[in-house]
């Protein structure tokens, strides 16, 4: 049996990557990300990475088959072995969110962490000038916005009917809004 915390519907730039590293450190989670898992592959250079690199540059969303897809072996790889599965950038719909349920099983947390949109798009332009990520520049910064206020947000009602969304205030300093991450983990 194990536990999946998500920690989508948090904006892009919100603090999602820092919190969830965090997580790792004291609680030892298996960290999933399905932003780093899709790099990984534009990384290796295959001719799927060409394709899903020329999406994520224009700040669409992959197909859900294929980011579930990846989840999936990930999990399944490290089912073994992990305490449980801290997934970060997914579901990024409400039909992402249904297909995992059908398909790996129902979270038992979702952590929101929430900023304003003008802190994200700060913090995502500063991260900007050291990231080398081609998503981090102005214009593909406000699309992923847009489209995480239309298509993320409505997440947050899907799961909030089963009493499992612990919001966190991510303006505050990383430590102050771990403390608020653990107590949400400490109570499950
Ligand atoms: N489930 C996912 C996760 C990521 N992406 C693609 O990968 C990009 C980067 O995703 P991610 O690393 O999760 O970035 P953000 O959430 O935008 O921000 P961050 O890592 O900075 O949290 C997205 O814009 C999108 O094109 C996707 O299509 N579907
Ligand atoms: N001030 C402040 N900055 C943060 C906080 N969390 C993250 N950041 C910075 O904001 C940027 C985006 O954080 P990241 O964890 O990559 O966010 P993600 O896009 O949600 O995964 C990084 O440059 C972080 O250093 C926070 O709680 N407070
Ligand atoms: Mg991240």
């Amino acid at each position: 049996m194990f536990c999946n915390i998500k920690n989508e519907k948090s904006g892009p730039g919100s603090g999602k990557g820092t919190q969830c590293e965090k997580i790792v450190a004291k609680y030892g989670y298996t960290h999933l990300s399905s932003g780093d898992l899709l790099r990984a592959e534009v990384a290796s250079g295959s001719e799927r990475g060409k394709q899903l690199q020329a999406i994520m540059q224009k700040g669409e969303l992959v197909p859900l088959d294929t980011v579930l897809d990846m989840i999936k072996d990930a999990m399944i790889a490290k089912a073994d072995v992990s305490k449980g599965f801290l997934i970060d950038g997914y579901p990024r719909e409400v039909k992402q969110g249904e297909e995992f349920e059908k398909k790996i099983g129902k979270p038992c947390l979702l952590l929101y962490v929430d900023a304003k949109a003008e802190t994200m798009v700060k913090r995502l332009l500063k991260r900007g000038e050291t990231s080398g990520r081609s998503d981090d520049n102005e214009e593909t910064i406000k699309k992923r916005l847009d489209l995480y206020y239309k298509a993320t947000e409505p997440v947050i009602a899907f799961y909030e009917g089963r009493g499992i969304v612990k919001k966190v205030d991510s303006e505050l300093a990383v430590d102050d809004v771990f403390a608020q991450v653990s107590k949400a983990i400490d109570a499950l």
